[in-house]
């Protein structure tokens, strides 16, 4: 596959070398774009993570990593280049630590037709999004090649369902609150692998909304005196702000993501906030004292508002509280959930399984056209809104259960029930033998496998397939534009 690709990118780049004044005026800002990327990161290049610099190099790509990244080859070792596109040859800096090698981009000398400037100013530095220097096209490319690779023992996908407008999709948001080196608070996000914040003002996949208003609350901070919360002092009150926009509803729910329950000025902060965002519908202040990545703590106040906020997807309405999982991009999402459903061939009849359903959503769409819908979650806030999801749409033949799906398998299977139809959504982890194994017991028709890591997605087919299912049909989605995550869809059907 990488081969035919890069026959595909090297005719292009030659067509690209041939071309006119036009062109090489693109090759030239393409070129200058690579370079201007390289000049900000140097610093990142000489840091202690990418080690020692041992040598500066001229390079051609080869192919893209699942992440993105362009295939080199240095001294008979791979290196993976980010930003760098198959086809291209660069000049690339070569760092050192321990037995690591790193490639990091100094210059694109021979720039791919599949390079775009990318649009957003502070995308070499943050976290956030990694492909941006492709073009759409590229971009949709890459991923039903990464998600054709990791099916090849399966079956061939169908083209990806890409979005019209790939940007300002988000629903969730997540801001970072700290200090730069000259005293002054700043809001962003985290840059490529760290904790260092980029202040951004304005993230182009977000919700414009929810950056605005995060804005706001930097500035609020400023005249409270509320100081960001520092990880390695422990000291500071905010960490973060997490912004959710129902897309469709236009309610906005604010979570203050603090270190310390005593939260000083609560009253006249929630005041000045609210008086400069009317439009905000719900505003919590979540206590978080972990030390690990995790975003939200458990205890959560709710400031003004009901602490939920609601949306429409696929015609019907969701409550979806702070901590509840919910697709974060509606756009795809209605895509996603019309095709899986599809795959189910519901008659009206059926018994189906929504396995780490979230707050129901699969599950309550599926129901209208299902005989029953059994709905399994982990999370209890997730769990709580999908039983007020189902009255609130009033579906009637929807029962939600909290627990481990695998456990909850297990006892079905235990138990001799029956479903029609499976469907699961795990999270980026993939599904577990115990699931699995109940799966293969229950002998549903069909199995409607979501999932937003294709890689083990992969692997739980493997295990379907020697137990009884064979792929049927798999349909690639881009939830995530910009960044390198796919989706994957994929129907089964008993042997
Ligand atoms: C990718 S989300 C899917 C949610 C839902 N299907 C949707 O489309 O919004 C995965 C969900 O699995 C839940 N989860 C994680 N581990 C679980 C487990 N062992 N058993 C049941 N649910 C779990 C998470 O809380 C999360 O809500």
């Amino acid at each position: 596959m990488n081969n035919q690709k890069n026959k595909g990118y090297k005719n292009s780049v030659n067509k690209h070398n041939r071309s006119g004044k036009q062109n090489k005026k693109q090759h030239n800002k393409r070129g200058n774009q690579a370079d201007a990327k390289h000049n900000r990161k140097h610093k990142k290049v000489n840091a202690p993570q990418r080690g020692q610099k041992i040598a500066t190099a001229k390079v051609t790509c080869s192919g893209l990593t699942s992440e993105g990244k362009g295939i080199a080859q240095w001294d008979g070792k791979r290196l993976e280049v980010a930003d760098l596109l198959p086809g291209e040859t660069a000049e690339i800096i070569v760092s050192k630590k321990g037995q690591y090698v790193n490639g990091d981009l100094k210059k694109v000398i021979t720039p791919s037709k599949d390079r775009v400037t990318p649009p957003c100013p502070y995308y070499y530095e943050c976290g956030g999004c990694q492909i941006q220097h492709m073009s759409d096209q590229a971009q949709a490319r890459f991923k039903e090649e990464t998600v054709a690779s990791l099916m090849k023992p399966f079956g061939k996908p169908e083209p990806i369902f890409t979005m019209d407008h790939p940007y300002d999709y988000r629903n969730k948001n997540n801001l970072t609150y700290g200090m730069n080196k000259d005293r002054q608070i700043i809001g962003g996000l985290y840059a490529q692998n760290s904790h260092e914040i980029i202040p951004i003002d304005k993230c182009l996949i977000h919700d414009p909304k929810a950056d605005e208003i995060a804005k706001t609350i930097q500035g609020l901070m400023k005249s409270f005196k509320m100081q960001p919360y520092n990880e390695d002092t422990g000291r500071g009150f905010l960490r973060h702000v997490l912004i959710k926009v129902g897309k469709f509803s236009g309610e906005i729910m604010v979570v203050l993501v603090a270190a310390s329950s005593v939260f000083k000025g609560k009253n006249n902060f929630v005041k000045a906030l609210r008086k400069a965002h009317p439009e905000i519908s719900t505003l919590l202040h979540n206590v978080n004292t972990r030390s690990d990545s995790m975003v939200l703590g458990n205890e959560e106040k709710v400031l003004f508002g009901k602490g939920t906020i609601t949306d429409t997807l696929c015609g019907m309405e969701f409550e979806i509280s702070a901590k509840s999982f919910y697709q974060i991009n509606p756009v795809q999402t209605e895509k996603l959930y019309s095709k899986a459903i599809e795959m189910a061939d519901l008659t009206g009849e059926e018994t189906v399984i929504d396995a780490y359903c979230g707050t129901g959503t699969i599950g309550l769409v599926a129901s209208q056209k299902a005989g029953k819908v059994i709905g399994v979650e982990l999370n209890n806030d997730a769990v709580k809104d999908a039983i007020r999801n189902s009255k609130r749409n009033g579906v009637k033949n929807a029962r939600f259960y909290q627990g481990d799906a695998g456990e909850f398998m297990v006892q079905m299977a235990g138990r001799g029930e029956k479903a029609d139809v499976v469907i699961l959504d795990p999270p980026r982890s993939g599904s577990d033998e115990a699931f699995l194994s109940s799966v293969a017991k229950l002998k549903p028709k069909r199995v409607v496998y979501v999932s937003c890591n294709p890689e083990t997605q992969a692997r739980d087919l493997k295990y379907l397939d020697k137990n009884g299912y064979k792929v049927e049909e798999i349909q690639p989605v881009d939830m995530f534009p910009q960044t390198n995550h796919v989706e994957s869809v994929v129907k089964l059907v008993r042997k």
